[in-house]
């Protein structure tokens, strides 16, 4: 299994390209599903998770070509609308073909998804909504069951924001028959870039980005080109390393206007920030300043980018308190950071953690794709060498991470 090397304490400086982001391409290439058209996606990262749903996609009867971040699919010969374990069990997002499935086929089976361990993470608001559209759901033997002649809209209120569940029931609603209004709705910038993706394609839809988005049903959608929307999240992830290493860096082929809050709380740490037209800048103080946060759905602080504060809470100067409200189980980079010399308390779903004066390199292990990214930041900034296990996870979610962080100037290689 692949490990990563990481020589701590270089500044990172220099200017990286941000990668499209990977939860806008999953939902986004689901889509293609919807129509027998072709369809186009520019800006597609060369992730693990999108290597995995386009197997899944071809399973299922999809032509998929690549021309570097391009993908085209041809959704015209799909004759499996069917999603087994094996294909999603490493994969939450795989669940966002069942709402393309239904609308098109009428039926599909798909298996209860995977995806990093950060909670229990079911999925009865996306089948709540399908059944309020008409649809018989149930789960037999890991896997949920849904027939129906056609989707009929729906009122649908779900009982808490939920990201996929949104995009689930926004694409299932583009070939129903009649107007749907998903109230609770997610208002997450992917959940955007679906819906423009879906509005290319022919869909009626309006309210994407705000609580309540109203899809009105066509007979078909066509095919169409759209570009993915660059990544928030890593993004985030590097301004994060290179805020703890006390460095100078630019980001282009981004946008700081989807990381309002990541920005201000790096900007309460100390760091300079420079918003430019599809850039960012970051400049950092010799050292940062805790800060404290708590975790919700979009446009507050983003669970994603949780384990990356901790990492950098563990070093700054002062005691910042971290609530995580969306996961249950999404503190497991703490005990790994701790092994750095980290000083973390946990009680329920509030962290305390108490800056120390450095960090020392050690052999540490990945649980998922966000505290892998944690344990990044801290073995970047760490004395010595800090090895880490199980880094699968990162490769589900970081473009060229190693490339990335080397011409930043990190010391850094993968050993296989
Ligand atoms: C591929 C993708 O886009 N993944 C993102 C998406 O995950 P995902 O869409 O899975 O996360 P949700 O927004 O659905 O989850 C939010 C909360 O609702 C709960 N819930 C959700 C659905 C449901 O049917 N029942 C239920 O109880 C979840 O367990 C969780 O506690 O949003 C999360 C929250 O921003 C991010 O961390 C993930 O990176
Ligand atoms: C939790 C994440 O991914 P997924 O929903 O695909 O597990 C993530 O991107 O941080």
């Amino acid at each position: 299994m692949d490990k990563l090397l990481i020589e701590g304490g270089v500044r990172l400086s220099g200017e990286i390209a941000i990668s499209g982001a990977k939860n806008a391409a999953l939902p986004i290439l689901c889509a293609a599903l919807l129509t027998i058209e072709p369809v186009t996606f520019t800006n597609v990262p060369r992730l693990n998770d999108v290597n995995t749903l386009l197997r899944l996609l071809e399973q299922m009867g999809v032509k998929v070509s690549r021309d570097g971040d391009a993908v085209t699919l041809d959704a015209s010969g799909v004759d499996k609308p069917m999603a087994s374990y094996e294909m999603v069990k490493t994969m939450r997002a795989s669940i966002l073909v069942l709402g393309p499935l239904v609308a098109r086929f009428g039926e599909a089976q798909v298996s209860l998804p995977g995806g990093c361990a950060i909670g229990a993470r079911p999925v009865d608001q996306h089948i709540k909504g399908l059944q309020a559209m008409g649809a018989a759901v149930s789960v037999e033997h890991g896997y949920v069951h849904a027939k129906v002649p056609r989707l009929k809209g729906a009122r649908i209120f779900t009982d808490m924001v939920t990201v996929t569940g949104t995009e689930n029931l926004m694409m299932a609603a583009c070939l129903a028959d009649g107007e749907t209004v998903i109230e609770n709705a997610a208002r997450e910038p992917e959940v955007v870039d679906l819906a423009n993706c879906l509005a290319a394609m022919g869909a009626q839809i309006s309210g994407a980005g705000g609580d309540v988005i109203r899809i009105r049903g066509v007979e078909k959608l066509h095919g169409a080109t759209h570009r993915v929307m660059p990544d928030r999240i890593e993004t985030g992830t590097y301004l994060c390393a290179a805020a703890v290493t006390g460095g100078e860096v630019r980001l282009t082929g981004t946008s700081a206007s989807y990381l309002d809050a990541v920005i201000d709380k790096l900007m309460d740490a100390g760091c300079e920030i420079t918003a430019e037209r599809d850039a960012i800048r970051l400049k950092a103080p010799a050292r940062l300043t805790a800060v404290s946060l708590r975790t919700s759905p979009y446009p507050a602080f983003p669970t994603d980018m949780q384990a990356q504060f901790m990492a950098i809470n563990a070093v700054a100067d002062g005691t910042a308190v971290i609530r995580e409200t969306i996961f249950e189980n999404r503190f497991m980079h703490a005990v790994e950071l701790q092994r750095l010399g980290a000083d973390i308390k946990i009680d329920g779903n509030t962290a305390f953690v108490k800056g120390v004066a450095g960090l020392q390199g050690a052999t540490v292990m990945a649980t998922d794709l966000r505290a892998s990214a944690s344990l990044i930041i801290a073995g970047l900034v760490a004395e010595g060498q800090t090895t880490i296990e199980r880094i699968y996870h990162l490769d589900r979610g970081y473009e060229r991470l190693e490339e990335k962080l080397s011409a930043l100037g990190a010391r850094v290689s993968r050993l296989r």
